[in-house]
């Protein structure tokens, strides 16, 4: 462990930034088990998440986005890697700031649309990967900016981000 408090480590941030993958990789790091919030939705919905999209719509998802989060933070000693929209509704930025030590991860349109520009399984991206990856950063603009920390992963490596990570948590406070 890399605390004796049993902090819940949240990260947020735009599709592709890596929190899937940083989470992972901070998990083996600290011992902590990793929570996908993404791969929860879709076990509880019993199908992928663009199908969920497709046939109950984005509302649906939201909600239900919300439910398996405020779930998944009633736990303590967590890596939670959360999906790219989890920021969208205030109540729940006040559940991960409460319930845990909030990381925003950031990167460049460019690596963001080189990372998962082609990658089907992100249904908001369909029709025009950088088009849309630049709607959203500007829908998004401050959405992300309520974390304790924010890292720019771009040019580095998901091992750099999760040890930068540490680097921050191993100081904090909070
Ligand atoms: N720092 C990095 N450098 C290069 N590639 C990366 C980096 N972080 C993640 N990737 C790659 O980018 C892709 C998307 O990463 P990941 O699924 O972790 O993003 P995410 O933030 O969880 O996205 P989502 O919000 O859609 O769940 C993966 O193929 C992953 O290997
Ligand atoms: O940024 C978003 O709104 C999303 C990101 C993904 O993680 C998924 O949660 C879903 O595709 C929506
Ligand atoms: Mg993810």
């Amino acid at each position: 462990m890399v605390k004796e408090k049993q902090d819940n480590i949240v990260l947020i941030g735009m599709m592709g930034t890596g929190k899937t993958t940083v989470g992972a990789r901070l998990a083996e790091e600290t011992g902590y088990p990793l929570v996908d919030l993404d791969a929860l939705i879709s076990e509880k919905a019993g199908c992928p998440i663009p199908q969920l999209f497709a046939e109950r719509g984005e509302p649906y998802f939201r909600d239900l986005e919300a439910a398996v989060l405020k779930d998944v933070l009633a736990q303590e000693g967590i890596i939670l890697a959360t999906g790219g929209g989890a920021v969208l509704r205030e109540e729940n930025c006040r559940e991960m700031a409460a319930r845990g030590w909030v990381v925003a991860l950031k990167a460049t349109v460019e690596e963001i649309v080189s990372r998962v520009g082609e990658d089907p399984g992100r249904p908001l991206l369909a029709g025009g990967a950088r088009s849309r990856v630049e709607a959203l950063l500007d829908q998004r603009r401050q959405a992300y900016d309520f974390a304790h920390v924010i890292i720019d992963t771009s040019g580095k490596s998901p091992e750099e981000v999760s040890a930068e990570i540490l680097t921050h948590y191993r100081g904090s406070s909070n």
